[in-house]
């Protein structure tokens, strides 16, 4: 962690301008990653996040006997070994912060002929791997947990790994793509269920390497999928999006912000990850899509966000798994909001880095902000046109490992009368490296 991240102060000022990039889509990085290191021959990846997370899949697949090169033109070199052919790693897998890491990568071990112990900082490593070891001990890989079904963990795969037909119970697109990477080297088919969809990035990426992948859609929206095992993937050249979920963060400053306005170029549109943009138009955000495009399989589009009047909603339980990691910034624009925000089904939330619900009614609390904390859920009544609070020195927000903690908060502090405090903004280096300075660049634009 460096000092310099540490109680850092952000405060009101001049309005938000300008136009900005953010880094490569998280979700898509990590797969461009795995999916490489299993095809056989040299892929290519431009735009990668080359954040923490993501660089913690990058060490993991070297160690299990992928070449992995970045050269100064930022394009990014993988040469696989081929499905089945992973090699047992030398030392255990440090996970750092990253959930998608460790879950993905215990599916891909599942049906490989390896032993893998794998390690996290203290956050992941008290977030449940149950929903993964579960599925993929059906396939006939083997766990020994701390307490709780933890990390760290020690899993040794089956080859020929059982293909199975498995429901979901959670809705997360971390243990589907699981299960579906444990499948690319399980003979036969291996099925998933999904009642309620989620981001579809591993099934995209899975047909573009040339893996056998179907996904049919029942009337009531459940998809199942299905891949065909002991796949030849084929390389491929991948151009990463930029993520809609670090967008989300200069979107909802510009949107809270007056005088504002800011534009986010090639964020990435798919449907399964744009429901923030939905509930903020809901809202009354003057939020404009330009540009609307495809690049490398995924829709993209320039955003433009200017300061808008808010109005609070009720935000449907069946949008979360489409904004599920955009809910702390989405309070925040709720708490700045005219009326009442509603929102349910969120008991996902409280498993992340952090208890997101918990910290973010905490927090908002502290900076005047009336909270009731559900279960499931928050309802926030927004102070309207009014700057958040604090009290008459700024309050300092404990972010807890948590990069969404921490850049919520750090927005909010814009819309406060007197600043806030983030105590710790070094995990922000796990997905948005680069975010500091970027927020400093639009409160300075023209
Ligand atoms: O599959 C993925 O890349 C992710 C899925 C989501 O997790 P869950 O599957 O646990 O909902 C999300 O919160 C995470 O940031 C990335
Ligand atoms: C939940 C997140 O990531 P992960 O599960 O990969 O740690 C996130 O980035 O908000």
């Amino acid at each position: 962690m460096t000092d310099i991240a540490r109680n850092m102060l952000f405060e009101p000022g001049a309005p938000l301008r300008g136009t900005v990039s953010v880094p490569g889509d998280k979700s898509i990085s990590h797969r461009s990653l795995m999916l490489s290191a299993l095809a056989v021959g040299e892929s290519r990846v431009s735009g990668l996040l080359e954040g923490e997370d993501v660089l913690a899949t990058a060490a993991a697949m070297r160690a299990l006997g992928a070449s992995i090169e970045r050269t100064d033109d930022g394009i990014w070199h993988i040469h696989g070994v081929g499905v089945g052919s992973l090699v047992q790693p030398g030392t255990a897998l440090d996970m750092g912060n990253s959930g998608t890491s460790t879950r993905l990568l215990m599916g891909l071990l599942a049906s490989h002929a390896v032993t893998a112990t794998f390690v996290g900082d203290a956050s992941l490593s008290k977030r449940p791997m149950g929903r993964v070891t579960t599925p993929l001990g059906l396939m006939g890989a083997a766990f020994m947990t701390a307490p709780g079904g933890r990390l760290p963990l020690t899993m040794r795969g089956l080859v020929p790994a059982v293909p199975i037909e498995y429901r979901l119970p959670v809705a997360s697109a971390q243990v589907k793509s699981a299960v579906l990477l444990a499948g690319l080297n399980a003979p036969g088919i291996t099925r998933v269920i999904e009642p309620i969809p989620t981001r579809d990035h591993s099934e995209r990426m899975l047909k573009g390497f040339g893996a056998e992948l179907t996904v049919e859609t029942e009337a009531d929206g459940t998809r199942i999928i299905s891949i065909r095992g002991e796949a030849d993937l084929k390389p491929q050249t991948l151009t990463v999006p930029g993520d809609p979920s670090s967008a989300a963060f200069p979107i909802v400053a510009a949107l809270i912000t007056p005088g504002s306005e800011v534009t986010v170029t090639n964020v990435g549109m798919n449907p399964t990850r744009t429901g923030l943009f939905r509930m903020l138009q809901a809202m009354g955000a003057d939020l404009t899509i330009t540009n609307a495009r495809e690049v490398g399989g995924e829709p993209v589009a320039d955003l433009v966000a200017r300061h808008s009047v808010l109005t609070g909603i009720d935000v449907p339980a069946d949008v979360a798994p489409s904004m599920i990691d955009e809910f702390p910034i989405f309070f925040v624009a709720a708490a700045c909001a005219q009326g009442v925000t509603r929102t349910s089904g969120l008991d996902e939330l409280r498993v992340k880095e952090s208890d997101r619900l918990a910290l973010m009614a905490r927090g908002l609390a502290r900076i005047g902000v009336s909270v009731e904390e559900l279960e499931d859920g928050l309802v926030i009544t927004g102070r309207g046109g009014d700057p958040l609070g604090g009290g008459n020195s700024p309050p300092t927000i404990a972010a807890e490992l948590d990069h969404r903690i921490a850049m919520s908060f750090a927005i909010a502090g814009l819309n406060t009368r007197g600043g806030l405090i983030i105590d710790d903004m070094s995990p922000v280096a796990t997905s948005f490296p680069g975010f500091v300075d970027m927020m400093a660049s639009l409160k300075g634009g023209a």
